[in-house]
């Protein structure tokens, strides 16, 4: 008897076709794979780990949150694998490699090969996670199939201190100090801290933290807004207790939080109630380079009140 294939099989081909098309369609895709690099700027575009980094560029070309040199001199980026916001952070901070460099790391680079498909599963030291891709980023195992790995490379050296927390692991990257934790362990805390207060003194904080971390999706949605708000809230108590106040730093909008967040009526009674309370500016932001059919969107809480 021929094989059919069931009714199942078919919706797993006709979604991967889908995503397949889609990517192929994505500008932000094609820019971060295109081979023509022109100039250093062109040539750090397609060398971000993930599409997630023109969202953050997008955002502080906007609001300039990491743009001011004398206030921004610790940043954390939660949920940071595969990095690209930390390297878009890293090259805010003066850490990117010079020109010729760039270009020997990118002619070591390993051709592309096909993008994992949606879904997909891999395991990292100390952590295993499947990511669900809800807004059609790319899969945090690149790194390991297609490297930049530009930290080979004598980068130079810097300012101020970054540090990056995932579950998964991630590709060094020069100027960032890596914690592969979950975010929500108690412990993680304390990983974090001790960093800070190697820069800055027992009572030190950081300046901005950002955070587009997401719980993988189960695909119901009431379930999803609460893990959603479950990460949106630790982060703001995270905060509460390490970031710089506006006063503290004599500017109205210092000490910035960035987060990712779901829409949903559930989250905006979070805003009103605890990050309006909170900030001295509230925004919600939805960057062009996030894709219009994804819930995702981001709160940007500037002027901490301490
Ligand atoms: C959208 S990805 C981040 C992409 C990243 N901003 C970039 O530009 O490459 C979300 C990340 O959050 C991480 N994550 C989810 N829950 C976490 C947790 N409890 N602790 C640490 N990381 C977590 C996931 O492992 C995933 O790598």
């Amino acid at each position: 008897m021929p094989f059919r294939p069931t009714p199942l099989a078919r919706t797993q081909k006709s979604s991967s076709t889908a995503w397949l098309a889609r990517q192929a369609r994505d500008p932000y895709v094609k820019l971060r794979s295109s081979s023509v690099t022109a100039d250093a700027s062109a040539l750090a575009a397609t060398s971000y780990r993930s599409r997630s980094a023109f969202k953050l560029i997008e955002m502080d070309e906007k609001y300039k949150f990491l743009r001011n040199q004398r206030d921004v001199q610790v940043v954390l980026d939660l949920g940071a694998a595969p990095g690209g916001w930390s390297q878009v952070v890293a090259q805010k901070l003066g850490w990117d490699a010079p020109l010729p460099l760039l270009r020997k790391a990118e002619r070591m680079r390993e051709p592309r090969g096909v993008y994992p498909k949606p879904g997909h599963s891999w395991s990292g030291a100390g952590a295993s996670s499947s990511w669900p891709l809800p807004d059609g980023d790319e899969p945090a195992d690149e790194p390991f199939t297609n490297p930049l790995d530009i930290s080979a490379l004598d980068a130079g050296t810097g300012r101020g201190t970054i540090v990056a927390v995932d579950l998964l692991r991630m590709v060094p990257i020069p100027g960032v100090q890596f914690i592969q934790a979950d975010f929500l362990a108690p412990e993680t805390e304390a990983l974090i801290r001790g960093i800070i207060e190697r820069k800055r003194g027992p009572h030190g904080k950081a300046d901005v933290i950002l955070c587009d971390m997401a719980a993988n999706s189960t695909g119901n949605a009431f379930h999803d807004i609460e893990s959603s708000l479950a990460i949106c809230t630790s982060v703001l108590e995270f905060s509460k207790r390490h970031l710089r106040s506006a006063e503290s730093m004599q500017r109205g909008l210092g000490g910035v939080l960035l987060m990712k967040y779901f829409v949903h009526p559930l989250t905006h009674m979070f805003r009103m109630e605890h990050l309006v309370t909170n900030f001295n500016d509230v925004r919600f932001i939805k960057p062009d380079a996030s894709r219009t059919e994804s819930k995702e969107a981001y709160y940007l809480c500037r002027g901490f009140k301490g």
